[in-house]
């Protein structure tokens, strides 16, 4: 019996593993100075991977919004990194994060921040308009027929409840396909049903796809929907759960808060 001699060994090919959608190194970041200074993250390092769902809790202050703001590139780090798609934007001149966040980060906030004078199409059309972008009217229909609103096109923000007018602001986020997507308080507006419909929409954003989705909330109930919750206090990270039911993060919550 002969045996094949051994050869030189089979390269493997192993995919290489992809670069987080946002990750924050060592960020620090301090308003005020000398005795009013406030330090609302120290040196906080977490990293959001491709299709993954975060929501970012805390008590008041702990900082969950500047790290939002951080990750997003509308607020500076002191100290620390920050990198989008591996790609460090910590000291990235404005004009350049701007084109960043127009072609590679979504935006949806508590209070919609729809454009009152533009109908639903126009305003999923603004971010493609802003970036320059021809736009395709099936594609903007499209993004609004995603979030079940192909019929309410024409309509402007005053003539749809609280609910569709977030779902229209999710689909103006999305239409750009972004990296990220970042949620203030996507649901605080919200009656619980609306939410519940918003809370399945980011859930399908990350579904079978690299986007990621983080999210900051005071509701335990739209944390729990994310993949991982992770809490804030006094500008530092304190834990994170996977899979908790809302009656774990409230819990949780509770003990950070007394
Ligand atoms: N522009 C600013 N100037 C001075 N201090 C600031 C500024 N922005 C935030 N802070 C302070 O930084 C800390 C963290 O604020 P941040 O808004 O990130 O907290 P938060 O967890 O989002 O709070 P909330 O849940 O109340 O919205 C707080 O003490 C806040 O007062």
């Amino acid at each position: 019996m002969s045996f094949p001699s051994a050869g030189p060994a089979m390269p493997h090919a192993v995919p290489p593993m992809p670069p987080p959608a946002v990750e924050l190194r060592g960020v620090l970041r301090r308003y005020g100075s000398d005795d009013t200074a406030v330090t609302a993250l120290d040196r906080v390092s977490i990293a959001f991977p491709p299709g993954s769902w975060t929501a970012v809790m805390g008590p008041s202050g702990s900082g969950k919004s500047t790290l939002l703001h951080c990750a997003a590139g509308l607020d500076r780090a002191d100290e620390g990194q920050v990198l989008v798609a591996g790609r460090d934007i910590t000291r990235a001149p404005e004009h350049v994060l701007t084109e960043l966040r127009r072609r590679s980060l979504g935006f949806v906030f508590q209070n919609f921040n729809l454009v009152g004078a533009l109908t639903a199409e126009q305003n999923v059309a603004l971010p493609l308009r802003l970036a320059g972008v021809r736009v395709k009217r099936e594609q903007v229909r499209a993004a609004l027929a995603d979030v079940g609103l192909g019929d309410r096109g024409g309509h402007r923000p005053r003539e749809l409840s609280g609910g569709q007018q977030q779902r229209v602001a999710i689909a103006r986020a999305m239409v750009t396909r972004p990296d990220v997507l970042f949620a203030d308080e996507p649901t605080g507006a919200l009656d619980s049903r609306s939410a519940r419909t918003v809370l399945g929409l980011m859930r399908r954003v990350v579904q079978g796809s690299p986007q990621c989705v983080v999210m900051v909330t005071h509701d335990p109930v739209a944390a729990s929907a994310a993949d991982a919750v992770v809490f804030l206090r006094d500008g530092r990270l304190v834990d994170r759960l996977v899979g908790a039911s809302a009656r774990d993060v409230a819990d949780r919550l509770a003990t950070l808060e007394d």
